[in-house]
């Protein structure tokens, strides 16, 4: 966990000539360097470099990655497969802990997974800035390796709660696609991260995916008395993606248009 931080740091300090062949502001791309959230719409940017690309299955997309740190490929390409592992048992598990049958979320609904590494500098006035503004995140399930140094923030009953970082363990995140399927059970958790005047911050976020055409909806064994109909309408995940930065942009909740009861 720690050589993935290490690694993803000196990918950051690779003099700008090295790392703008990257370089993309587009968030609908699921490759490449940007520094902030929604470039084009955002009046205030984020305090943050970001770097993300996709990585299963890893021999589709490895030869795509860096050769500059030269470790990259290799300590990139080991982390990757043994997260999966363990986010694909997480999702096991929060599938018997919700009753549906065995295997739920493997196939399309786990087929995509990103790592994305954030790199928020130094910051000479932490008052004016966030490293990433209040969000939830749109897969499935994220698991967040924030090293050592604070900055992560969850809302909790209107208020922004500091995460610790505990050494080697996962944050993880339960994200909106999560949500819906569970019918409303599992919450995305709102969360942001504040910079710092004193210390810079590296993380490399796993985040599994659905895959762009799969079909989200509650699942139907979660559905079967009259008292829980289902809150989400069915819907392709592509279709929620096209949304989603517009409506986080704007502090609107993105779930909302997909909302049986939504006047969208
Ligand atoms: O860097 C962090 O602590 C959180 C990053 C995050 O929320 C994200 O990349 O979606
Ligand atoms: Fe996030």
């Amino acid at each position: 966990m720690q050589d993935v931080l290490v690694v993803g740091k000196e990918f950051f300090d690779l003099p700008m000539k090295e790392k703008e062949r990257f370089y993309s502001e587009d968030p609908k791309q699921s490759y490449g360097l940007r520094t902030s959230l929604n470039y084009d719409q955002e009046k205030v940017h984020f305090w943050r470099d970001n770097f993300r690309h996709p990585c299963h299955p890893l021999e589709d997309y490895i030869h795509d990655w860096p050769q500059n740190p030269a470790r990259y490929r290799e300590v990139y390409g080991s982390y990757t497969v043994e997260v999966r592992k363990v986010g694909l048992l997480l999702l096991d598990l929060i599938c018997e802990g919700l009753g549906l049958e065995c295997g739920y979320f493997g196939g399309d609904l786990s087929q995509v997974q990103f790592i994305n590494t954030n790199h928020y500098p130094l910051c000479p006035d932490p008052s004016l800035v966030l490293g990433l503004p209040k969000h939830g995140d749109p897969y499935l399930l994220t698991l967040l390796n924030q090293g050592h140094v604070a900055g992560l923030q969850v809302l909790k009953d209107e208020q922004w709660l500091a995460l610790e970082p505990l050494h080697n363990a996962f944050v993880v995140n339960i994200n909106y696609m999560l949500q819906v399927i569970s019918n409303g059970k599992l919450k995305s958790a709102d969360h942001r991260v504040v910079p710092s005047s004193d210390v810079a911050r590296t993380t490399v976020v796993t985040f599994i995916s659905p895959s762009n055409d799969s079909l989200i909806e509650p699942a139907k064994s979660l559905l079967v008395s009259k008292s829980s109909p289902p809150l989400y309408k069915s819907f392709r995940f592509i279709d929620f993606l096209s949304n989603y930065a517009t409506d986080t942009h704007q502090g609107k909740d993105p779930l909302e248009r997909l909302m049986v009861s939504s006047s969208y």
